[in-house]
């Protein structure tokens, strides 16, 4: 199955606001519905959000009459994800030449990340096992960094995935990821379908059961890797990454070359998307806060880099704790 691909004159997308209870594809054939899709989290996660970004050029190309007007519009739906500024731009290098070396570009990009997300599999795979002296690791993660965050596999949830086909998972641990569930709709669903035993706990649990020895590592996605190897991600990871280094628990991030941003220098200056507070208010439709109530919801956070044991790509595998950087 792909999260998302081109098919004949539209981009096809898995819509996951409908999971865990229904898996639907959505064509959309236009770049105002490709924004919405992303603004909505129907396609979602960093890599994902790349080739969408691609994607929706090759539409604005063949649907729009000032595509480049449209294509800022799309580089614009999510701020923190650097993936869609990229697919976006990259896809934009062709667009004097023409809606088929658009599309091309795009579909490069798609298999790129198809091909990168297998190679991080297996070097994180190996990494995990080096880093923790374990056979058969016990994992937890946050948010969801399965296929459903990139084509055809994923990053973090993509090792986890390596693992349990070597027969070297001894169990996953998913937080739930409050307020939109990504973890508990889609990471529980992803594990499930690949037969690997896990276990759903609620977000704030994820520190306690590290200092409870519960996990040999944490293993995150990205959204953002900055020039000096501060990592935005989903909200909770900080969290997380102070619980591991409290608990002596290797902190890795997974993520293709493409997330890395040279151009921002540190985490502070990563723009962190702030989301509607009905997600907060709320669960799918149901008030839970009383009226008036003032809400924060920052969809993402940032680990400094002195928390983050490696960061694993496509191509390599990065130490901060040695002092190196992206
Ligand atoms: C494979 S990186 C996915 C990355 O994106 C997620 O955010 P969202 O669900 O809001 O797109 C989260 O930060 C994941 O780590």
């Amino acid at each position: 199955m792909r999260t998302i691909d081109w098919a004949g004159d539209a981009v096809e997308l898995v819509d996951q606001t409908l999971l865990p209870g229904e898996c639907a594809v959505i064509r959309v054939g236009t770049v105002d519905g490709l924004i919405d899709a992303i603004r909505r989290l129907a396609v979602r996660g960093a890599p994902a959000l790349g080739v969408a970004g691609a994607l929706g050029v090759a539409l604005a190309a063949a649907t729009e009459p000032d595509p480049a007007a449209a294509a800022a519009r799309l580089r614009a739906a999510r701020p923190t994800a650097v993936n869609l500024a990229w697919g976006v731009d990259e896809a934009l290098k062709h667009l004097d030449e023409g809606f088929e070396a658009v599309l091309g570009r795009a579909l490069e990009i798609r298999d790129a990340d198809i091909a990168a997300c297998h190679a991080m599999g297996e070097r994180g795979a190996d990494l995990v096992c080096e880093l923790t002296g374990r056979d058969r690791p016990r994992i937890m993660t946050v948010c969801n960094t399965g296929g459903l965050a990139a084509v055809e596999r994923g990053t973090a949830l993509g090792v986890v995935q390596t693992l349990h086909e070597r027969g070297r998972l001894a169990g996953a641990i998913a937080l739930e990821t409050r307020p939109l569930l990504q973890g508990a709709r889609l990471t529980a669903w992803e594990l499930g379908r690949m037969g690997a035993p896990y276990r759903l706990i609620v977000d704030s649990a994820g520190p306690f059961l590290l200092a409870r020895g519960e996990a040999d590592a944490v293993l995150i996605g990205a959204d953002r890797i900055a020039a000096n190897g501060d990592t935005a991600n989903k909200i909770g990871s900080y969290a997380l990454a102070l619980g591991a280094r409290r608990a002596g628990v290797p902190f890795v991030v997974v993520a293709p070359e493409s997330t890395v941003d040279l151009a921002t220098p540190s985490g502070d200056l990563v723009e962190i998307e702030d989301r509607d507070p009905e997600e907060v208010l709320g669960v799918r439709g149901v008030r839970l806060a009383p009226e008036g109530a003032a809400v924060l919801n920052p969809a993402f956070d940032v680990t400094p880099r002195d928390l983050i044991t490696a960061i694993v790509t496509e191509r390599r595998v990065i130490r901060p704790d040695r002092g190196e950087t992206p």
